[in-house]
Order: C-alpha cells, then sequence, then structure tokens
C-alpha cells in the first residue's frame, strides 16, 4: 500500500497521475524552521519528518512486528511525503499568515527570479530504507503593483500557497519564465516521484494502463 503523508489537495491531485490507489493520511508536524537553518536543509528535514510521523501513525495501526500477517502488511507500505517552499535572497517563505505577509512575500519575488525547492521522501513503515531528493525550480516573476497584490489576495488563492502565490492558477500571470519542474512548483515532482516509486517496485506506467 501506497501513503501519501499529506493534505494537500494539490499532491493528491499530482500522485493521482501516478498511481491509481492510494491512501491519504496528513502529518502534523511543527514547520518551523530551526536558527539559521539551511533552506535545503529545512525542506528535507520538513519532507522526512512527514514521511516519520505518518509512518508513526500507521506502525501503530498495523501493530507489532511478531504477528506474521501484520509484518507482511508493514513491509508493503510505502510512505511518500513531500514539501515545498519558496526562497529568495536565503529566505524561506512558507504560506502567507495575513494579507500584510502575502503583500511582504510578493513584494519580495517582485520583478526578479526565485527559486522552489520541493523535497520528497519515501520510506517504509518502519521509517527505514529511507530515500529523500530535492528539485530546485527557477521562477522569475514580472514586476507586481501593490494594486495587483491587493486583488490577488482577494482571490483567495495565495492563502495555503508557499511564497503566496499559485503557479497553476491565476498566479501564472506573475511567471515570465520557469526552469525546472512544474509539477514541483504545485508541489509534487511527477518525474522525481516516478523514479523513486519505481526503487519500491511501483511502476507508474504499469500502474495506470493496467485495468
Ligand atoms: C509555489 C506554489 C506552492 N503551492 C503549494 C504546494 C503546497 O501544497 C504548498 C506548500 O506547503 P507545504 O507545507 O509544502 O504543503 P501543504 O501544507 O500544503 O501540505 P502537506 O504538508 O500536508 O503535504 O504550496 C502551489 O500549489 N502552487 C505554487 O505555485
Amino acid at each position: 500500500m501506497l501513503v501519501l503523508a499529506s493534505a494537500s489537495p494539490r499532491r493528491k491531485e499530482l500522485l493521482g497521475t501516478l498511481v491509481k490507489e492510494f491512501a491519504v493520511c496528513p502529518a502534523d508536524i511543527d514547520e518551523t524552521p530551526h536558527e539559521a537553518e539551511a533552506a535545503h536543509d529545512y525542506v528535507t528535514r520538513m519532507a522526512l519528518e512527514k514521511a516519520q510521523a505518518v509512518a508513526e501513525q500507521y506502525r501503530q495501526k498495523t501493530g507489532a512486528h511478531s504477528d506474521q500477517n501484520l509484518t507482511f502488511k508493514r513491509e508493503r507500505c510505502v510512505i511518500l511525503a513531500s514539501d515545498t517552499s519558496v526562497v529568495v535572497d536565503e529566505e524561506v517563505l512558507g504560506k502567507p499568515v495575513s494579507f500584510d505577509d502575502a503583500k511582504r512575500m510578493l513584494r519580495l519575488l517582485s520583478g526578479r527570479s526565485h527559486q522552489v525547492m520541493t523535497s520528497l521522501c519515501l520510506c517504509d513503515v518502519d521509517g527505514e530504507h529511507v530515500q529523500l531528493t530535492n528539485v530546485v525550480t527557477d521562477v522569475s516573476f514580472r514586476s507586481i503593483s501593490d494594486v495587483e497584490i491587493a486583488q490577488y489576495w482577494r482571490t483567495g488563492e495565495p492563502q495555503d500557497k508557499a511564497g503566496a502565490y499559485a503557479i497553476q492558477g491565476l498566479g501564472a500571470v506573475f511567471v515570465s519564465h520557469l526552469s525546472g519542474s512544474y509539477s514541483a512548483v504545485v508541489g509534487l515532482p511527477l518525474y522525481e516521484t516516478s523514479q523513486l516509486l519505481a526503487l519500491y517496485g511501483i511502476h507508474s506506467l504499469e500502474e495506470i494502463s493496467h485495468e
């Protein structure tokens, strides 16, 4: 069984293009960056902690190692987690907590390029056989006026998105150039996910093409 450790509807939809059947279980972790933590280290830690938190929940559900049937189920359970952060001048931008926060973020991103870092973690239910990867995408924005920021905020789109924008939505009007992985910016890098799933014996083309 594959378990997506996420509350993100975007990740669920993206994973659905690669795999027919999977469970979804949001991970409840503290997403506060450590002091002076580098962006790359932060996104990696987030994906790892999300995967481990959900692995722990599934360990509790499936019981002790000693039962042979349960051991079989545990071995078949793969957890997948991801984290997306927008990084500008080494500052990690998470989801905006208010209009002022979103305004600050969009002003920072206006008229220049930034990086979107998306980490991916797969592990088994024992939290072992951990596979981690990071995908960095460069995104360039045109200049954005304060009036546009206010208009964009009122659409409700920036609220639950890292960096206060959604490339898959109206936020696309700000994006003049992208170099890297579009799906990683939306929340789940599909190429890298399919590569890691294959290491666990889950082959997307087989999965989706079979009845
Ligand atoms: C930059 C950008 C981010 N996002 C989203 C992807 C992620 O859902 C979110 C970043 O927050 P995350 O903390 O990575 O994810 P999440 O809290 O939504 O879900 P979970 O931790 O449960 O997996 O921002 C977009 O949808 N479009 C974009 O263009």
